[in-house]
């Protein structure tokens, strides 16, 4: 059976770039070891009556901290030429913020390793093992913070800088500010009403990456030449009826990602207006004497506006939406007003919130490109899960040749994208739900002491994506 009379073929650039992704918290176990202090993750997978839903830890996972060269191996087995892995507060400063030289030392080879391979460190400086002792100070709910990432970007961008040219502040703030600080259902599990908790974490979160993006600028660029972004997670927002408007999903789309999208990468910079009137006359009908929205001052916005050289964007999956006002619902009970569900017939994959809705790609990109002017975007995680131990990963095997289909699409249709790496090289420690959904296309077994990466069938898809630079899907 020639497949090719059945499929249809999708291109990419030639000087696209493939390459795998991945988090410490989630690899790296030693939790304990070679001066690394607790993070709010070691708190809450540590808690006698923990939230994660096996009573797992990170505290082995899959011991890169010692198999980092298995890491490596299956990173060149492939033939990625990029590695997207984060580095550890927790490793790189004690508590008295003075450099902890092993864990700079452990970075130091894994980063002179990969040179060694040929493979480029992208590099993630906070993907949410913040220490627990900043916690303890209120965390991302402290404007005191910035000043410490601040400091913490420093010593990153002075040891490693002279190799990685590639930097994100951030991971998902989306993801852990609300989930940490709002809704509760990830470290540091607080919970706050009405999202107050989530804005002053979504705030210093920004006002953080413009720290660290200046000081980029204005210290090291010269010497290190290098780029500087931030990682946005998102879906996109279909309207799920013909009452559903652009309004509605635009008003979707930037309650999602431009809240933290807008400050950095739009037109005018500053939170998006339809957030900031809403939250602000929320606040005032709540009896506020101020708005649960924090303001930035002109300074900030101006500063802020423009303050990336990529957008690193996370892409899983994408949902239906129906306005509150259609459904009859009291519209103080949400900012957004917006309700977001998902299509019973879109594919379901191991994790509950993870349907399968490959044209959501495709909208998202062009949804940024006419917003965002088209900005330079990595896609730095796109991925799928399954069952402890599945090999065969038929599901992880569609659902990746047609997410590189729609972002084939989208790059035809002019959006500037240039990276992508998969989500996740390995199996790992899926924060609250432990190791029972895995995303890698490596498994792993976690009671083996060597912790073997085992290649799924979804290894040699990428293997035929990075070798030929197309991906084939089937024709409809
Ligand atoms: O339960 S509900 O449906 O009410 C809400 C849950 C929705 N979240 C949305 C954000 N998603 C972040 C993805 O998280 C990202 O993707 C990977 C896979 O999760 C993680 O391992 C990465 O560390 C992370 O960057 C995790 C689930």
């Amino acid at each position: 059976l020639n497949f090719a009379i059945f499929a249809e073929i999708y291109n990419f650039p030639s000087n696209f770039v493939w390459g795998a992704a991945s988090a410490s918290y989630q690899i790296e176990g030693a939790w304990n070891v070679d001066g690394r202090i607790p993070s709010i993750w070691d708190t809450a997978s540590h808690k006698n009556n923990s939230s994660v839903v096996d009573g797992s830890t990170g505290d082995d996972a899959a011991m890169s901290y010692y198999y980092y060269e298995k890491d490596i191996q299956a990173l060149k087995d492939i033939g990625f030429k990029t590695y997207r892995f984060s580095i550890a507060w927790p490793r790189v400063l004690t508590k008295t913020n003075q450099v902890n030289q092993a864990g700079i030392d452990y970075y130091s080879k894994l980063i002179d390793r990969l040179k060694e391979e040929e493979i480029k460190p992208m590099v993630t400086m906070y993907h949410w093992d913040l220490p627990q002792y900043l916690q303890d100070l209120g965390g991302w709910t402290n404007p005191a913070i910035v000043k410490y990432f601040e400091h913490y970007a420093d010593t990153l961008y002075k040891h490693f800088g002279d190799r990685v040219k590639e930097w994100i502040t951030f991971n998902e703030p989306a993801t852990f500010c609300d989930g940490g600080y709002s809704w509760g259902w990830h470290a540091p599990e607080i919970r706050t009403e009405k999202q107050i908790g989530g804005y002053l974490c979504s705030h210093h979160i920004l006002l953080a990456h413009g720290a660290a993006y200046h000081l980029y600028k204005n210290k090291y660029f010269a010497d290190q030449q290098g780029k500087v972004g931030i990682c946005l997670n998102t879906g996109y927002s279909f309207p799920a009826n013909e009452n559903v408007t652009d309004e509605h999903v635009d008003r979707a789309m930037h309650f999602g990602l431009g809240r933290y999208a807008n400050p950095i990468y739009s037109v005018d910079g500053d939170y998006p207006r339809v957030m900031r009137e809403a939250i602000d006359q929320k606040s005032t009908d709540e009896g506020r004497r101020w708005s649960r929205l924090p303001h930035f001052t002109t300074a900030q916005v101006e500063s802020l506006h423009g303050a990336a050289d990529f957008l690193a964007l996370n892409y899983y999956t994408s949902s239906l939406i129906q306005p509150y006002s259609h459904l009859g619902w009291n519209p103080a009970d949400s900012d957004s007003e917006i309700h977001s569900f998902h299509d019973d017939n879109w594919k379901r994959s191991s994790s509950s919130w993870l349907v399968s809705v490959p044209e959501g790609l495709y909208h998202l990109l062009l949804w940024i490109k006419d917003n965002y002017n088209n900005p330079l975007v990595y896609i730095t995680e796109n991925g799928w899960s399954d069952l402890p131990m599945t090999i065969e990963d038929d599901g992880r095997v569609e659902y990746l040749r047609e997410h590189l289909a729609a972002m084939s699409r989208a790059i035809t249709d002019g959006c500037r994208v240039e990276t992508y790496t998969v989500w996740s090289l390995t199996d790992n420690f899926e924060w609250m739900r432990g190791y029972t959904e895995r995303f890698g296309i490596y498994a792993i077994n976690f009671t083996d002491p060597e912790r073997k990466r085992i290649p799924k069938n979804s290894v040699d898809l990428m293997k035929q994506v990075v070798r030929d630079n197309f991906v084939e899907v089937e024709k409809d």
